[in-house]
């Protein structure tokens, strides 16, 4: 079971991460659509310099066509490159210009999990994407996920025995929630971002190193019973 934690915003948020026992980071790039955490390029490489191959490296990027997802690849060499905007979706095309760009990158692409046709979507990008991600979509957020609320996680469950790609669940997952998203679901890995943050007055968002360190551990805990 891979544990996978965003908004990093912060060299030091990163190495927190670390210390707590993450198996990886998300850092969301400024494509100019605004996110709730985004950084610009130079934020986002002292990120992953900080924490060097200590942790699994994943950009995160809203894109409207791919096309401005390729200049942070080639600069930024993270270890995956995760889709999750509403109007560009990865291809065949995408995923194999990526990996010409950045030698080695996965891609993961967000499935929003809106309704039953979320199977077939699944079941198309597990053909051609490394791995996908299970998530909630909240319509005042450009892109899928950063909802802070969880879905139907029989939907889930249902796509993670069909398709054969790794499955990682995210949405509105946090300490209190994730060993019951797991025994439901029994993805690959777990995802967290607003429930391990916590929100500042101006509106942003910091990392609460113990709600990272319940995560992880409530988690790995469930996982290891259930043998995953
Ligand atoms: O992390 C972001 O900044 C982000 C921005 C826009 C869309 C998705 C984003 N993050 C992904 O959404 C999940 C789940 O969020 P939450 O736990 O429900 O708040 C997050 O962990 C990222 O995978």
């Amino acid at each position: 079971m891979i544990t996978q934690i965003y908004s990093i915003q912060t060299a030091e948020e990163a190495i927190a991460c670390v210390e707590a026992g993450v198996d990886r980071i998300g850092v969301a790039i400024d494509t100019g659509i605004r996110l709730p955490a985004q950084v610009n390029e130079e934020k986002c490489r002292e990120i992953f310099t900080a924490v060097g191959d200590k942790v699994v490296k994943v950009l995160i990027a809203v894109t409207k066509t791919g096309e401005d997802v390729y200049g942070p690849l080639s600069r930024l060499r993270p270890d995956v490159i995760h889709i999750c905007g509403n109007e560009f979706f990865a291809t065949p095309e995408f995923v194999a210009r990526a990996k010409k760009i950045c030698p080695g990158v996965e891609v993961l692409q967000a499935i929003p999990m809106t309704g039953p046709k979320a199977i077939d979507e699944a079941v198309h990008f597990a053909e051609f994407c490394d791995m996908i991600i299970l998530d909630s979509v909240d319509p005042k957020i450009a892109g899928i996920g950063a909802a802070g609320v969880t879905h139907d996680w029989a939907l889930d469950a249902a796509i993670v025995r069909k398709v054969k790609c790794r499955v990682i669940l995210a949405g509105g997952l946090g300490p209190d929630n994730v060993a019951e998203a797991i025994r439901i679901v029994r993805p690959w890995g777990v995802d967290s971002f607003t429930k391990t943050s916590d929100r500042m007055p101006d509106g942003s968002t910091k990392k609460n190193p113990e709600k990272v360190h319940l995560f992880i551990k409530n988690a790995k805990e469930a996982a290891a019973e259930l043998g995953l």
